[in-house]
C-alpha cells in the first residue's frame, strides 16, 4: 500500500559544486599560476570525498614520473656510453645516415623554448606547457620529466606519448647498435683486404696484427653485446616506468572527467541562477515602471497593478485582507492567501506540503506549520493579537513577495492543528472553522485522512520520538491510551464543523492510503492542483515520504504490540466515526465513501491478519 523506500526529495536533491571555475584541467596548463587546477581540484576533491586519497595519488604520480625520469636518464646515459664506445664514424653514421623523426632530434627542446618566447622557463619545466610541447619534446628525456610535472589530461597524454616514443626511443637505440654493428662487421671485412694485397712485407706479422685485430673486434663485440642488453633492460625498465604513469594518468583522467561533470553542473546551477535572477529584475522592473507611469519617456511594458493589488499593497492585517478581495483583479492572480493544508497529523501533509511548494505557481511560507490561527489567535480567527497579524501577514505568508509575482503565484500555509479543531467554539460561539470562515472566507482547504488507529499510533511514536506528552503518561498501557483517546480524535465532528462554514467546493479532503498508493497518487495529485487552479502537470514528480518515523528512528520501527482482541476492540472504538465520516462523504458528494471505508477496512484485516494463533499482534 505505502511505498516503503524513502524517495528524496527533489528540492534536497543539489550538487553544490564547491566552485564554478571556467578552466579545466585538461587545459591548465594552459594557466599560469595553477588557479584553474587548483579550482578544479577543490571540486574534485569535493567529489571524491578523501583529501588524503588525492595526496596519496598526486604522491604516485609524482613518484612515478621521478622514477621514469631517473631510468630514463640512466637509459640515455647508458646509450650514449654505448655509441661513444663506438668507432666515431659509427657515431657520425647513427647522428647523420639515421633519419629521425623530430621528436628525437636532440636540442629540440632548446629550439622550442626559442620558438616560443611567451612560454616562460618555469611553465616550461613545471609542465605547463601544452599538448603539443609536450609531443613535440616527447623523445627528450629532460622534457619529458619536465612535462610530468603537469597533471590531468596533459599528463595523460604526455604519459602516453612518453609511453610510445619511450617504445620508439629503445627501438632506435636498438637500431643503432644494430647499425654498428653492421659497421663493424664491414669494417672487419675492409681489415681482411689489406692484409691480402700487402702479404709481401711481413706476412707473420701482418697474420698477427690481423689476429690481434680479429681478437680486439671480438672484445668490441662483447662488450658492445653487453652494452646493448644493459640498453634494453634499461629500455625495458623505462617502457615499465612508462606503463605505470599511463596507468596513473588514466586514473587521473577519470577523475578529471568527474571533476569536469561537476563543473559543467556548477556552470549550469550558475547559469540557472543567473536566468532566475534575470527574471526577478525584469518582474521587479515592470514594476519600477508600474510605479513610475508619468516618468519622461516612459512606455509601459506591462499593464497598471489590479485595484486589488493596490489594496492589498497597504495590508497589515486580516480585516485589510478581507477589504481588498472585494476590489476586482486580474484573471490569473490568486487571492491571498489562497489556500491551507488544514491537516490530519501524520498522514502525508508534509509530503504534500514539499509537492505543492515545488510548484512554479506556488509561493511556500517561511515555515511548514506556523500554527497562526490555532497558537497565535488561540483557535479564534477573529481574535488574532494585530501584531501578530502583521507579522503573519508580512513574514509569515510574506505577502511583498506576492505581490512582487503579481499576484500570480497561490500563497499557502499548512498547519496540521487545525483540522483537528474545526469544532471548537471560539468566545463568541463561532466554531474555530466558522471564524476562518468570517476572516478568509475565499481560502481554499485541504484535509488528508489516514486510518485512525494507525495515524493515531504514528502520533505517539512521533510524541515519543520527541519526547513530549503522550497518552501513555496518562494510561498505563498502550490499550488503554488508544481506547481513551481515539473518540476525541474524530473524523466526522471537525469536518462537518469545517463543511458547516465553508462550502464544500472548497474543501478538498483525501485520504492518505489512497494519496499514497502508488497507482493512484499521481491521479490525487492532478486533483488537488486542479482544485486549487494551478497547472496539474507540475512540479513533474511523485509525491515524497517525507518525515517517516524510520528516519527518525534509523531503523523500520517495530509494530505496536497488542493483544487480538485489544485491537478489535480499538476498531469497534472508531467504527461509529468511520461511518459518520462515509455518511458526510456521501452527503457532500466529496468522495465515494465505500471505497473510502474499504481501504481502512483493508488496513485492519491486514493487521489482524498478521496476529499469531495465540492473539498476539503487531500493530502498523
Ligand atoms: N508518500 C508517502 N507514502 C507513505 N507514507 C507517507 C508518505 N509521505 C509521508 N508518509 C507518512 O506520513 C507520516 C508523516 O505524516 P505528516 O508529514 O503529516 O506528519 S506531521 O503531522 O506533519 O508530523 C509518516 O508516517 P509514519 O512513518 O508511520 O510515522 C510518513 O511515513
Amino acid at each position: 500500500m505505502h511505498r516503503g523506500a524513502s524517495q528524496t526529495h527533489g528540492n534536497g536533491a543539489t550538487l553544490t559544486p564547491r566552485s564554478s571555475a571556467g578552466v579545466t584541467p585538461r587545459h591548465r596548463g594552459a594557466v599560469p599560476g595553477n588557479k584553474a587546477r587548483d579550482a578544479a581540484e577543490a571540486i574534485w576533491m569535493g567529489i571524491e570525498g578523501s583529501p588524503s586519497k588525492d595526496a596519496q595519488l598526486r604522491r604516485s604520480r609524482v613518484n612515478g614520473r621521478f622514477m621514469f625520469t631517473v631510468v630514463g636518464l640512466a637509459a640515455t646515459v647508458l646509450l650514449s656510453l654505448a655509441v661513444l664506445s663506438n668507432s666515431s664514424t659509427s657515431a657520425a653514421s647513427w647522428q647523420f645516415h639515421s633519419p629521425q623523426p623530430d621528436s628525437v632530434v636532440p636540442g629540440r627542446r632548446h629550439r622550442k623554448l626559442e620558438r616560443e618566447p611567451g612560454l616562460d622557463q618555469e611553465q616550461f619545466s613545471a609542465g605547463d606547457g601544452d599538448e603539443e610541447q609536450h609531443s613535440a619534446g616527447a623523445g627528450d628525456q629532460e622534457q619529458l620529466s619536465a612535462g610530468d610535472d603537469g597533471g590531468g589530461k596533459v599528463e595523460g597524454g604526455d604519459a602516453d606519448t612518453a609511453q610510445d616514443d619511450e617504445g620508439a626511443e629503445t627501438e632506435q637505440r636498438l637500431a643503432a647498435g644494430a647499425g654498428s654493428e653492421g659497421l663493424i662487421d664491414s669494417s672487419g671485412a675492409e681489415t681482411e683486404q689489406p692484409i691480402d694485397a700487402d702479404t709481401q712485407q711481413g706476412a707473420a706479422e701482418a697474420a698477427k696484427e690481423a689476429h690481434t685485430s680479429k681478437q680486439q673486434q671480438q672484445e668490441q663485440q662483447q662488450e658492445q653485446q653487453q652494452q646493448k642488453e644493459q640498453a634494453v633492460a634499461v629500455g625495458e625498465a623505462a617502457a615499465q616506468a612508462a606503463e605505470q604513469s599511463a596507468v596513473q594518468a588514466a586514473e587521473v583522467d577519470t577523475q578529471t572527467a568527474a571533476a569536469q561533470a561537476a563543473e559543467q553542473a556548477a556552470a549550469q546551477a550558475a547559469a540557472a541562477e543567473q536566468a532566475a535572477a534575470a527574471a526577478q529584475a525584469a518582474l521587479d522592473d515592470g514594476y519600477e515602471q508600474e510605479q513610475q507611469p508619468d516618468a519622461p519617456g516612459h512606455k509601459a511594458k506591462r499593464r497598471k497593478k489590479s485595484a486589488y493589488h493596490r489594496a492589498l499593497e497597504r495590508c497589515v492585517t486580516l480585516a485589510c485582507l478581507q477589504e481588498a478581495a472585494q476590489q476586482e483583479r486580474y484573471k490569473g492572480q490568486f487571492l491571498f492567501p489562497h489556500f491551507f493544508i488544514l491537516g490530519w497529523q501524520k498522514s502525508a501533509t508534509t509530503s504534500l506540503f514539499h509537492h505543492l511548494k515545488d510548484h512554479p505557481e506556488v509561493l511556500m511560507p517561511v515555515e511548514k506549520e506556523p500554527e497562526f490561527f490555532s497558537y497565535d489567535c488561540g483557535y479564534d480567527a477573529r481574535g488574532c493579537p494585530p501584531e501578530m497579524q502583521q507579522e503573519y501577514i508580512e513574514e509569515t505568508l510574506h505577502l511583498s513577495r506576492a505581490l512582487r509575482h503579481n499576484l500570480n503565484r497561490a500563497t499557502f500555509e499548512g498547519s496540521t492543528h487545525y483540522a483537528r479543531e474545526g469544532q471548537r467554539l471560539t468566545p463568541n460561539g463561532d466554531t474555530f472553522a466558522a471564524s476562518m470562515y468570517k476572516v478568509l472566507p475565499w481560502v481554499r482547504l485541504i484535509a488528508s485522512m489516514r486510518e485512525p488507529i494507525s495515524r493515531y499510533l504514528s502520533m505517539l511514536g512521533h510524541n515519543l520520538d520527541k519526547n513530549t506528552y503522550t497518552c501513555l503518561n496518562k494510561h498505563d498501557s498502550l490499550f488503554k491510551c488508544l481506547e481513551l483517546e481515539l473518540p476525541w480524535n474524530n473524523y466526522s465532528m471537525p469536518i462537518q464543523s469545517w463543511l458547516d462554514a465553508f462550502p464544500k467546493e472548497q474543501l478538498l479532503l483525501l485520504q492518505y492510503e489512497s494519496l499514497t498508493a502508488e497507482d493512484k497518487e499521481a491521479e490525487h495529485l492532478t486533483a488537488v492542483k486542479s482544485f486549487l487552479g494551478v497547472d496539474p502537470k507540475l512540479p513533474a514528480v511523485q509525491l515524497a515520504h517525507s518525515n517517516t518515523r524510520a528516519d527518525r528512528l534509523g531503523h523500520a520501527p517495530e509494530g505496536w504490540p497488542m493483544l487480538k482482541w485489544q485491537y478489535e476492540r480499538l476498531i469497534e472504538v472508531v467504527r461509529p466515526d468511520v461511518d459518520s465520516l462515509a455518511d458526510i462523504l456521501t452527503k457532500y458528494g466529496l468522495a465515494d465513501a465505500n471505497a473510502w471505508v474499504a481501504e481502512w477496512e483493508k488496513a485492519w484485516q491486514t493487521n489482524l491478519d498478521a496476529c499469531t494463533p495465540d492473539g498476539k499482534c503487531s500493530i502498523q
